[in-house]
C-alpha cells in the first residue's frame, strides 16, 4: 500500500454519556474557549490536509454541537458501544470510497497536529496501521479485587497507554471489529481489534496534551491546555 492511493476520512466517536464525568451534558457536548469539545476534536483532525472528511457518530439531536453547514463533515449514527460507534462511522467511509479511517475520541480535544501528521505517515506504510500511545511513566501496582492494598509491582519495561487517533485501512478495521464483536469487553481500542486479527499496529509517540476528558478535574487540565496564545 503506498499512500498516493490512499484517501482518508476520519472517524470521530461521540456517542457516549461521559458517565464518569457526571455532567449532565455529555462531556463531548461542553464548551470549552466557545467550542464544543467535538467542536476541537473535528478542527483538530482537520489540520492534516490528507483528512477529507469527518464522520461523527453521534445522535442526530447533537448536530448543532458542530457546524454541520461544512461539507466535509457528516454525523452517522452512533451506537451503544464505542466500537459500535466507530464500526458505524467506518462503515460510512467504506460506502463512500475512503481506503483508510483516522479513528480519533471526540474526548481527546488537544491533539497537536504534529502527532496527526505522524501517527497518518507510520499507518500508510502498511497494513498494520497505527496508533498513538505514550509509555508508561508511573510506577505500576496490582490490588486484588476488593482491596486498595498492593499485591504485586508489575513492571512498566514496554508498556505503553493508548491514545487516538488510531489509523488503518477502512476494510481491515470493519472487518476487525466485526469479527471481535462490537460488545467484546476487551474491544476498548481500534488496535485490539486489529490484534484480535494478528496484526501488529505501530506505536507513534502521543502527548500529554492529548489526554482524553474522563473525569471532571479532566476538563480544567483541557481547559489549560486549549487556551488561545497569550491567555
Ligand atoms: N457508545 C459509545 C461510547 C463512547 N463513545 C465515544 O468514545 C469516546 C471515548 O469513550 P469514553 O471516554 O469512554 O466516553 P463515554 O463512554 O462517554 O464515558 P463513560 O465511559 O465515562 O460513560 C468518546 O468520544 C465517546 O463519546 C461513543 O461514540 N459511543
Ligand atoms: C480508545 C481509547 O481512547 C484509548 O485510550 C480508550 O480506550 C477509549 O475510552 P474508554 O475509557 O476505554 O472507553
Amino acid at each position: 500500500m503506498t499512500n498516493k492511493v490512499a484517501s482518508i476520512a476520519a472517524v470521530i466517536p461521540a456517542a457516549g454519556r461521559g458517565r464518569r464525568m457526571q455532567s449532565a451534558t455529555p462531556k463531548q457536548f461542553l464548551v470549552v474557549h466557545g467550542k464544543t469539545l467535538l467542536q476541537h476534536s473535528v478542527d483538530a483532525v482537520l489540520r492534516d490536509p490528507r483528512v477529507e472528511h469527518v464522520f461523527i457518530a453521534s445522535d442526530e439531536q447533537n448536530e448543532q454541537a458542530v457546524a454541520k453547514s461544512l461539507p466535509n463533515i457528516s454525523f452517522v449514527a452512533g451506537g451503544v458501544t464505542r466500537a459500535e460507534s466507530v464500526l458505524s462511522g467506518v462503515l460510512h467511509a467504506i460506502t463512500q470510497g475512503y481506503t483508510h479511517v483516522v479513528v480519533h475520541d471526540a474526548a481527546r480535544p488537544g491533539l497537536p497536529a504534529a502527532v496527526l501528521s505522524a501517527v497518518i505517515d507510520a499507518a500508510l506504510s502498511g497494513d498494520n496501521g497505527a496508533i498513538v500511545a505514550m509509555p508508561v511513566r508511573d510506577s505500576l501496582k496490582r490490588s486484588e479485587p476488593d482491596s486498595d492494598m498492593i499485591s504485586t509491582s508489575v513492571s512498566r519495561e514496554h508498556l505503553w497507554q493508548a491514545q487516538t487517533p488510531q489509523v488503518f485501512t477502512a476494510a481491515l478495521l470493519a472487518d476487525a471489529i466485526s469479527e471481535m464483536g462490537v460488545e467484546h469487553p476487551q474491544l476498548t481500542d481500534e488496535a485490539s481489534a486489529m490484534a484480535y486479527l494478528g496484526y501488529h499496529p505501530r506505536l507513534v509517540m502521543g502527548s500529554l496534551k492529548n489526554i482524553k476528558v474522563t473525569h471532571p478535574e479532566d476538563l480544567e487540565l483541557v481547559t489549560a491546555i486549549l487556551a488561545p496564545p497569550g491567555r
